[in-house]
């Protein structure tokens, strides 16, 4: 564990494997071999949990830091994850069959998060420092149906019981309610660009692939309907973080969930919906 200091008088503990192991990068356009640390910190807020502030002062079209995904899907090359073993050598045909007439895309990266932890190349306990969705009534009966057709695909193969003892269903709900929270929708710009105006007219003009990511250090980013940085992907699934104005050392960092251009109403209604919280940014309190 390390522990962190907040902007204010709080102390934050986090798992030590939780940001380094999952690549947040300061990247600058120094050809160091070894980047710098991020200019960020992880501490509390006084109405939204954790949050991400700047350590020093980062200016407006600043990239603060890159961030590679834990989990991707789909898990196209181009979104930088290559599927692990398991999950290739085995038959998924009822359980895709069965999220794609659900509509579904969450089960598809707990999906592979399983695969992942069977594999050995992630620990059952790696979103665990992700703020879960409180999820309603009417949804467990749902990803009840899913999991059970999850385990099912993994009993009926050769893998030995003992590496499935972290799949239970408390596991499998709280890991659903983690990615709910924190996903994020890629939507990837053909080409380079290099700076935001060349990537957002890219973004009208070329078409993009479109796919889900879930991050570690990027999840600690809360919203603001007037965010002050921006998140953005250009050539795969690494997310970069940038700034879009002039931020101050100790001020919070927070990009934007939704379309901000709509009205207070519609903003609420959908961060509440989609995200489960209700939104206490100033533009909200203000009801802007
Ligand atoms: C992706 S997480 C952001 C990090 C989170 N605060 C944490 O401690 O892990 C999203 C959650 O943060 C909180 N949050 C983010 N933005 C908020 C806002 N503008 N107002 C209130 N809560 C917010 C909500 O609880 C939301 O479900």
């Amino acid at each position: 564990m390390m522990m962190m200091k907040s902007s204010s008088r709080f102390w934050v503990w986090l798992p030590r494997y939780s940001f380094s192991r999952y690549q947040c990068d300061y990247a600058s356009s120094s050809s160091h071999s070894e980047a710098p640390p991020p200019p960020v910190r992880v501490g509390f807020t006084e109405d939204a949990g954790r949050g991400v502030f700047a350590t020093r002062e980062i200016r407006t079209g600043d990239l603060i830091h890159t961030a590679d995904p834990f989990l991707t899907h789909p898990s196209l090359e181009a979104l930088g994850k290559g599927f692990c073993e398991i999950e290739t050598t085995m038959d998924w045909s009822l359980y895709h069959e069965h999220c794609r007439v659900k509509g579904l895309k969450y089960p598809l990266l707990v999906k592979r998060f399983a695969c992942m932890v069977i594999s050995g190349m992630a620990s059952a306990d790696n979103l665990d420092i992700l703020q879960p969705a409180i999820f309603s009534h009417g949804m467990s009966s749902t990803w009840e149906e899913e999991f059970e057709l999850l385990v099912h695909n993994f009993k009926n193969t050769d893998i030995h019981p003992g590496l499935l003892t972290f799949l239970t269903k408390e596991w499998y709900s709280g890991i659903l309610a983690r990615i709910r929270a924190n996903v994020f929708r890629i939507e990837l710009i053909g080409g380079y660009h290099t700076d935001l105006l060349a990537a957002a007219s890219a973004s009208i003009s070329v078409e993009t692939t479109v796919g889900s990511a879930v991050y570690m250090l990027p999840s600690m980013y809360n919203h603001d309907c007037d965010p002050n940085a921006h998140i953005l992907w250009i050539e795969n699934a690494k997310a970069r973080l940038k700034a879009l104005r002039n931020i101050e050392p100790g001020e919070e960092l927070r990009i934007c969930y939704i379309d901000a251009s709509m009205d207070y109403e519609a903003r609420q209604s959908l961060l509440y919906q989609g995200f489960g919280f209700r939104c206490q940014c100033l533009r909200c309190k203000y009801k802007d």
